[in-house]
């Protein structure tokens, strides 16, 4: 449908189609854009209005907010003062952290921190007895001698602060960047032992990208305000204990200036995260449509299906709204801000006055008000650094957040540890009543599996697009864990054993393989990192059966060739040389279970006869790659497939339908059943036999 289609006007509200619309609408009319006269000659972007009207392109307008902002969201609700409350626990695990990272240097940190609120606070005092000196009685020369000591500590205390600032920031700039390093490390840790149907569940992939993102970038700001929390905050007890000693009106009045202003920042704080909640999932669609429109993979389809403009729309309408939220956002903390700078300059006014009173009415004598304006004034600025660090911490705290709850919850979707380890080779692989649901989908993609596989047998799995194959496969191999029933290896649940030694016993070689930006070398190497190859046998062996061999031969530089355009003069290549590369690394790693999902989907007819023989023979017998180093087979083989030519020669050949078996047997056997199986092979065979003619 093209962009000037017309949209029922009915089903389209403001911001694009109401509910009920969306509900009724057909596919293209969800997808079409707001109807505007297409521009052919890509003329008048700017007289173009943004496509406020369209519906989502990308993604969908209704998009729920994922699970774990709730968490977030309950933050938000909490009283300024809960909150507040709470900044000791979020500074604990930036404590605990910078601990880690060297318990000295934090010790020292800390150490200096406060011997520079010190200095400042002597400072302050010296700076009063400046004052007292100057303002007492008695000629004007006697007096500024009288005050030389106070002023050579003044002195003193500002060179010594300077010089403890200087070793602050460098002890600092330290600390910071190996506790942001460690806290990378911990989720990375953490994250790469998850399960992978975690990566199914949207959420968990979006909570992944804001934690290690805004979440490990807040740890390194909550270094540097919890320092200068800590240096304000003894600055603050001296002014006031300096204004106090004066007059223990004063430190009251004081606050008064300051609680106000710092209530806005705090509240300005609130409103800034609240917003970062609300447009949490807008913003992922900004990046999707900005990754879209930029990314190299998707350029030459982007320009073939001529979708650039409506893309770029999609972009601008996002982008568009998101723009109206922060300006809303600005000016509703502008005017919070007015509110308290108001209110603080009236405090302000009010500790003046009560100065003022408390000398008209001789509650403090004449000399001490150069000292009172001094202690006022630093007080005052105390206060403010005070509070400018308490308002820093306390909106970086909520993203400090998103990093403690993906470390959570990525703990929470790993596999208990467990001292059992899987059999090894395993003889029978069966699978009794199983049945898998993917994270937050309804219904099953498999149901009540039953199958037995032995060792040595090539299943092949066949079945129509979505009957649920590859998920099979991933069962098979433990990647996923079944919703119902059990995989049994040797008898043994594989949902009971240490997971790694499940992993390390299988190979899978994938319809889309990995593109791993390496060497053509270590493209393959690193299906078995751990297993030494001195000789490099097992990989002559791996790339010759795949066909890689051939591929690589043509590199510039052959297996040493860089394989990622992101590389300074790397190379890319085609998506069968890929595929070959794949199945090379597949058979490199020579596990026990080898699951070989749509292994030849992108090679050319030679190149796939060759596979499929590697294939069964890596099966039939013991040895790598190829056959006659044993007797015993040492393989389990699973080979997920459309072409039905080449299974013909399988063990036994597994018919999926919608998630169930259909049927299970030899080729000869399903054949004479007439079945679904007899029916596609019939199929394939007649197309062939039509273009024999
Ligand atoms: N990550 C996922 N999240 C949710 N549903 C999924 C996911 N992957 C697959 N499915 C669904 O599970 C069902 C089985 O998918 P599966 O990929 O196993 O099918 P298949 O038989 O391998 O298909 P094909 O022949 O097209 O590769 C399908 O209905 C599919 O839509």
């Amino acid at each position: 449908m093209s962009a000037s289609s017309p949209v029922p006007t009915q089903q389209v509200s403001a911001t694009g189609i109401s509910a009920q619309g969306r509900r009724n609408a057909s596919p293209q009319q969800v997808l079409v854009s707001e109807p505007t006269t297409p521009d052919r000659k890509g003329r008048g972007d700017r007289e173009r209005p943004p496509a406020e009207a369209a519906a989502a392109l990308v993604g969908v307008d209704s998009l729920s907010r994922p699970s774990w902002a709730a968490v977030d969201e309950q933050v938000i609700a909490a009283s300024l003062w809960t909150t507040i409350r709470a900044l000791p626990a979020g500074l604990a695990v930036v404590v605990r952290l910078v601990w880690r990272a060297s318990p000295v240097l934090t010790s020292l940190a800390a150490l200096l921190q406060l011997a520079s609120g010190v200095s400042t606070a002597l400072g302050l005092f010296a700076t009063a007895n400046v004052f007292v000196a100057l303002l007492e009685q008695g000629p004007t020369p006697q007096r500024v001698l009288a005050s030389l000591p106070a002023l050579l500590w003044v002195l003193i205390c500002h060179v010594v602060r300077a010089l403890l600032e200087s070793a602050t920031a460098v002890v600092q700039g330290v600390l910071r960047p190996r506790a942001e390093h460690l806290a990378r490390c911990d989720l990375h840790e953490t994250v790469v032992a998850v399960e992978l149907a975690a990566f199914d569940d949207a959420d968990f992939d979006e909570l992944v990208r804001r934690g290690s993102g805004q979440g490990v970038a807040a740890i390194g700001r909550c270094v540097d305000g919890g320092a200068d929390l800590l240096s304000s905050l003894v600055v603050l007890v001296a002014a006031v204990v300096t204004a106090g000693v004066l007059n223990p009106w004063l430190v009251p009045v004081l606050s008064l200036a300051v609680v106000a202003d710092g209530w806005a920042a705090l509240r300005v704080s609130k409103l800034r995260y609240e917003s970062f909640l609300e447009t949490v999932t807008r913003d992922r669609r900004l990046s999707i449509v900005s990754r879209l429109i930029t990314s190299r993979s998707k350029a030459a389809e982007l320009r073939a299906v001529t979708a650039q403009r409506e893309l770029v729309d999609e972009h601008r309408r996002v982008g568009r709204q998101l723009a109206d939220e922060a300006v809303r956002v600005q000016q509703r903390s502008t005017r919070v801000r007015l509110v308290g700078r108001a209110a603080g300059g009236v405090g302000t006014g009010i500790a003046y006055l009560v100065l003022g009173l408390l000398l008209y009415r001789g509650g403090m004598p004449l000399a001490l008000a150069g000292a009172a304006v001094v202690a006022m004034r630093t007080t005052n600025s105390a206060l403010y650094s005070t509070m400018y660090a308490v308002n820093r911490l306390y909106e970086d705290c909520f993203y400090l957040t998103l990093f403690e709850t993906l470390l959570d919850q990525a703990g929470q979707r790993q596999r208990p540890a467990s001292d059992v380890l899987a059999p090894t080779d395993p003889e029978v692989i069966e699978l009794r009543g199983v049945s898998y649901t993917y994270p937050g989908q309804d219904r099953p993609a498999l149901r009540d599996v039953n199958l037995t596989i032995r060792r040595g047998e090539v299943i092949a799995l066949v079945g129509e697009n979505g009957s649920g194959k590859s998920t099979l496969g991933r069962l098979i191999t433990g990647l996923y864990l079944p919703s119902e029933g059990q995989v049994l290896w040797d008898g043994v649940d594989i949902a009971t054993v240490d997971q790694r030694s499940v992993h390390t016993q299988i190979a899978m070689i994938m319809q889309e393989p990995a593109r791993w930006p390496m060497t053509a070398t270590n493209n393959i190497r690193i299906g078995r990192l751990d297993a030494p190859d001195p000789t490099g046998a097992r990989w002559e062996r791996a790339v010759h059966a795949s066909g890689a061999a051939e591929v690589i031969s043509q590199l510039p530089a052959r297996e040493n060739t860089m394989l990622s355009r992101e590389f300074q003069g790397g190379h890319d290549l085609s998506g069968g040389q890929w595929q070959r590369l794949g199945i090379a690394r597949g058979m490199y790693r020579d596990a026990a279970v080898l699951v070989a999902d749509e292994p030849t989907a992108a090679l050319d007819a030679r190149a796939e006869h060759a596979v499929f023989a590697a294939l069964r023979a890596a099966s039939g017998s013991a040895g790598e790659c190829g056959p006659g180093e044993a007797d015993r087979p040492t393989r389990t083989t699973v080979l997920v497939t459309h072409r039905l030519a080449n299974v013909r020669q399988a063990t036994r050949i597994v018919v999926l339908d919608r998630g169930r078996v259909a049927e299970c047997g030899t080729h000869e056997e399903l054949m004479a059943n007439q079945g679904i199986y007899a029916e596609l092979f019939a199929l394939q065979a007649s197309a062939y036999q039509h273009l024999g003619r």
